[in-house]
């Protein structure tokens, strides 16, 4: 199992609409789908340290570890994809970071309204998790895809108040 990790950074503007960091992605799994800047873990990091370096690299922004909410853990099958194996995303929150945006070669990723996040230009199981933990859940699913790119069946294992 491949762990990766995905950071949400959510922000209300004085007088605006709750908004959320997200973009294309370049390179690498997903590539031409919108997602959260995020990556694969490195030895010895724990999934927070990581879903803080890859923000940093992906996009200059800074976050504290303790400022990481866990907001989901999910898993990926590709039965179809021995290459890609299985996945097991740990994905956050965070309302507390600094710096603006910059797009880099991985991500081009810049602030949204959270009512128009485009979850037909993302993976196909993000619809499915994505509202709850935005709502303010934490949230621990399984899927099962079929190809690279559709979602042929799910489960969810758990789903509780408190993700972000
Ligand atoms: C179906 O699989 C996935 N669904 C969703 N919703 N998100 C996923 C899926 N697979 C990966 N992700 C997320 C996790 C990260 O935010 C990104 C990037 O993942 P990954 O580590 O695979 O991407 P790379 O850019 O190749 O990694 P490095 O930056 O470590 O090279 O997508």
């Amino acid at each position: 199992m491949l762990n990766v990790t995905s950071v949400l950074l959510r922000r209300t503007p004085v007088g605006g609409q709750p908004e959320v960091l997200m973009g294309l992605k370049k390179t690498g799994l997903g590539a031409g789908m919108i997602n959260c800047p995020g990556g694969k873990l490195e030895p010895g990091e724990t999934p927070a340290e990581a879903a803080a370096r890859e923000l940093m690299e992906e996009t200059g922004m800074t976050v504290a570890v303790a400022d990481l909410v866990p907001a989901a853990d999910v898993v990926f099958r590709f039965p179809d994809v021995p290459e890609w194996g299985d996945l097991r995303l740990y994905f956050f929150t965070a309302t507390s970071f600094a710096g603006e945006p910059r797009e880099s070669d991985e991500i081009a990723a810049d602030w949204i309204p959270e009512a128009e996040i485009p979850y037909d230009r993302m993976w196909d199981d993000t619809h499915r998790w994505l509202p709850d933990v935005i709502a303010g859940e934490y949230v621990v699913m399984d899927f099962d895809y079929a190809g690279r790119d559709k979602v042929a069946g799910y489960r969810r294992l758990a789903s509780r108040p408190g993700g972000s």
